[in-house]
């Protein structure tokens, strides 16, 4: 059996939501680029085969600089990214070459290994799982005039993380049917999902924030502190 895996790290957005001049995912948190900070999680792994970074068109030589000086000898190559989440996937998607892979956002620093293991478990016993927590506030579903008009039951909703682990040919499958049918989703489950396969979630961390907005960079830093390498 081969349980190879392979990571494709997404780093190409433009970070319109953090307003900063630097893309988000290369300002610094503490001493490092927050890119190499989640950079750093996969590489020291030894289930991780390979990693392919994902990034933006005008800073593939700098983040190649980066990978050499902070020594990621796990990344095989860094690759411009697309116009949309999605299409950043699907090209780094197309250079790995194990069977099992695991999509990463950038700009999630702070997820744990052992949640990664359990993720990686996990798709290897059902084919396909994501990161996950249980949602902790009462969500609301709302309409265009602002008015409510559902309220779903809080026990079966949970706030979608990465990564998100699956089969290297079932999510190319996935995708380019997604690209066939003009469907762009916010995460790759989506993609899986709407192909009938089922993805398992798997309880993660609240930690594992995305920064996405100023105030997540404040968290960040704190988290950093009390993880005891502030
Ligand atoms: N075309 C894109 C858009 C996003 N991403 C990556 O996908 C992850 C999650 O995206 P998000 O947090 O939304 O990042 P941005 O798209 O950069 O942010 P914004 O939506 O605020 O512009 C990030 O690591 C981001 O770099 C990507 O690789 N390619
Ligand atoms: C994939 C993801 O991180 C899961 O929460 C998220 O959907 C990315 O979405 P964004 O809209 O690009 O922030």
């Amino acid at each position: 059996m081969d349980n190879s895996l392979g990571i494709v790290i997404v780093s190409a957005g433009k970070g319109s939501r953090m307003g900063t001049l630097e893309s988000k995912q290369y300002l610094l948190l503490q001493d490092k680029p927050i890119l190499i900070h989640t950079l750093e999680v996969f590489n020291s792994m030894p289930q991780v085969k390979e990693i392919v970074l994902v990034t933006g068109q005008d800073d593939v030589g700098r983040v190649q600089e980066w990978v050499h000086e902070y020594k990621m000898d796990k990344v095989i190559q860094v690759i411009p990214g697309g116009s949309e989440r999605q299409y950043s996937v699907y090209k780094g998607l197309l250079e790995i070459g194990t069977e099992w892979v695991m999509i990463h956002d950038g700009v999630r620093p702070f997820v744990d290994q052992a949640d990664i293991e359990d993720c990686y478990q996990m798709a290897l016993r059902t084919g396909a799982a994501v990161l996950a927590v249980p949602v902790k506030d009462t969500i609301k579903q709302v309409d265009g005039s602002g008015i409510i008009v559902d309220t779903p039951d809080r026990q079966s909703l949970w706030a979608i993380q990465t990564p998100q682990t699956f089969r290297v040919s079932d999510l190319l499958r996935s995708h380019e049917e997604a690209q066939r049918s003009g469907f762009v989703g916010t995460d790759d489950s989506m993609l899986v999902e709407r192909m009938g396969i089922p993805v398992a979630v798997v309880k993660g961390s609240y930690t594992n924030i995305k920064i996405t907005t100023p105030d997540d960079l404040e968290y960040a830093a704190f988290i950093k502190k009390r993880k005891g390498e502030g």
